[in-house]
């Protein structure tokens, strides 16, 4: 039998949403990197591929893919099978709404901002499952990233919180109907870091602030923390882990 010396040796992973060296999805993969996972990174346009070439040089791993559109998923899907055949998991760290949704009361929030809130940050878990049981092993795993504003009424953070839940939902229903594709899903609720998309939520300073001084040691979670339990969840060892939201707060949640 091979032997295969670290948690992820073997195991290609797909990386979605890394934006640059604060983003949690670039957390993960370092984690990822270090316990002997391959990588393919996705980014969301030519903007972002720019920032992302300063962090992974080969232009084979890197492939532009928009959640908003099926079409983009469809095609990014296609050619990741393409250069690296099946994969044995994603990383689904992506979330946007209009800095107007992220401010004051919720009763402000407009239609169009609500469903576009929706839509990128909860239903695209939706559409990279459904394309992605063509290219996803048996057994695989897909993790993405939800927050404490799913179950919290959190200043500011409104219809993302809203989304939130939505796909903390959407992880139980997965879940449940990819389970016959041998395709576990799970979500990790992260603590609050200074990331490009917290910095959309109005006085996310506040935000940023608090979280820190209610974890356990006044110390905020950092993206490598968050990348450790990601690497738990895509390896072999969580292979009981179904269906689950798992916390990576350094307590917040419990306060
Ligand atoms: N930063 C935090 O405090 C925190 C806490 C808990 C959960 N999260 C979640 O972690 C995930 C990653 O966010 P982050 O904080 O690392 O910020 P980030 O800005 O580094 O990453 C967000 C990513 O989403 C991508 N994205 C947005 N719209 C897209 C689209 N239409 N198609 C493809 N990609 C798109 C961006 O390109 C970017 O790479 C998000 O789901 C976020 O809500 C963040």
């Amino acid at each position: 039998m091979k032997r295969l010396d670290k948690l992820l040796s073997g195991k290609k992973i797909l990386i979605m949403g890394a934006a640059n060296k604060r983003s949690i999805a670039w957390g993960c993969a370092q984690s990822m990197l270090d316990n002997g996972a391959e990588l393919i990174f996705t980014y969301q346009n030519e903007r972002l591929k720019k920032s992302l070439n300063r962090l992974v040089q080969d232009e084979d791993r890197l492939i532009e893919c928009d959640v908003s559109s099926d079409e983009s998923i469809e095609k990014a899907f296609g050619q990741v099978a393409d250069r690296f055949g099946k994969i044995d998991g994603i990383v689904h760290a992506i979330a946007f709404a209009k800095k107007e949704e992220l401010a004051g009361d919720i009763m402000n929030s407009s239609r169009e901002g609500y469903a576009l809130a929706q839509n990128i940050s909860a239903y695209s878990l939706i559409a990279v499952a459904k394309y992605g049981i063509k290219i996803l092993n048996d057994p695989a795993s897909i993790v993405t990233l939800t927050y404490f504003g799913s179950e919290r009424a959190i200043p500011n953070y409104n219809v993302m919180g809203v989304a939130k839940a939505a796909l903390e939902a959407n992880v139980r229903y997965l879940a449940r109907d990819m389970a016959k594709y041998g395709v576990r899903v799970n979500a990790i609720s992260a603590g609050a870091v200074k990331t490009l998309a917290v910095t959309g939520v109005k006085d996310h300073g506040d935000l940023l602030r608090l979280s820190r001084e209610r974890t356990v040691d006044g110390e905020s979670v950092t993206t490598e923390q968050i990348g450790g339990a990601a690497s738990f969840l895509v390896s072999d060892l969580s292979t009981g882990v179904v269906g689950d939201v798992i916390y990576v707060d350094k307590g917040v949640h419990l306060i």
